[in-house]
């Protein structure tokens, strides 16, 4: 058992049954989708509402039934994984969107009434940053976008696929990674990229998370609460 796999296991003791959960996207969902699905399979009924294509494939697969995002009048609990987390003050500020799915968790994110993060340990950090932050901005005339971040210092560097063309989001956006640490006031600047015109989101979640469930390699859970 690794440290994502122990998180994502837990995170299936906050469903219960009837409930409506936000799925999230990555390696670490990954474990979460597996233990769900095998409730699921002894009679626990959920519906999924997902984060991205990848995750509507892997849920299809594993017989999780699932709604749409616009049919879902409420999410109960949404369980995704994050690039970093740092706490402060009480509050848990991350970055989002290293598997390229920022818009579409952050909008399940946003409709859920509780959001929960797991992860193994590697991603808590001391200071936000170090991950390069990613922001989808729409192709049409991006490199404007990206010559006015580089001029604020950001550093910004187009995503690009294993084949060397551009990565594409699943609304076929762009992502660019702004590449600079450390980032001292992720409140302000996540109010900054929302004025940028041409940027869709960006993966900054601030008090977006209201539980964190981390684990050591060694499959120690820690709980906490905000
Ligand atoms: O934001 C995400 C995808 O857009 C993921 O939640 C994040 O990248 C963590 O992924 P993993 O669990 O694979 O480390």
């Amino acid at each position: 058992m690794n440290g994502k796999q122990a998180a994502g296991e837990r995170a299936v003791d906050y469903i219960k049954d009837g409930m409506i959960v936000g799925l999230g996207t990555g390696s670490t969902v990954f474990y979460f989708l597996q233990a769900l699905a095998k409730k699921v399979a002894e009679g626990l009924q959920v519906t999924g509402v997902v984060t991205s294509m990848q995750t509507a494939a892997l849920a299809k697969e594993l017989n999780i039934p699932l709604m749409d995002l616009n049919e879902a009048t409420t999410i109960d609990v949404c369980i995704d994984g994050a690039d970093e987390i740092f706490v402060a003050d009480g509050s848990v500020y991350g970055i989002k969107g290293g598997g390229g799915a920022l818009l579409f968790e952050k909008l399940v994110a946003e409709a859920a009434q509780q959001r929960i993060w797991i992860a193994d340990e590697s991603k808590t950090v001391t200071q936000l940053g170090a991950f390069g932050l990613p922001v989808e901005v729409v192709q049409f005339g991006y490199q404007q976008l990206e010559r006015a971040l580089a001029k604020r210092g950001y550093n910004p560097v187009l995503r690009r696929s294993a084949d060397e063309t551009p990565y594409l989001t699943d609304s076929g956006n762009y992502i660019l990674d702004l590449q600079f640490e450390p980032i001292t006031e992720p409140l302000a600047l996540a109010t900054e990229l929302k004025h940028m015109t041409g940027v869709v989101e960006h993966g900054l979640f601030n008090q977006m998370t209201e539980v964190t469930i981390i684990a050591t390699a060694t499959g120690a859970v820690s709980v906490a609460t905000f």
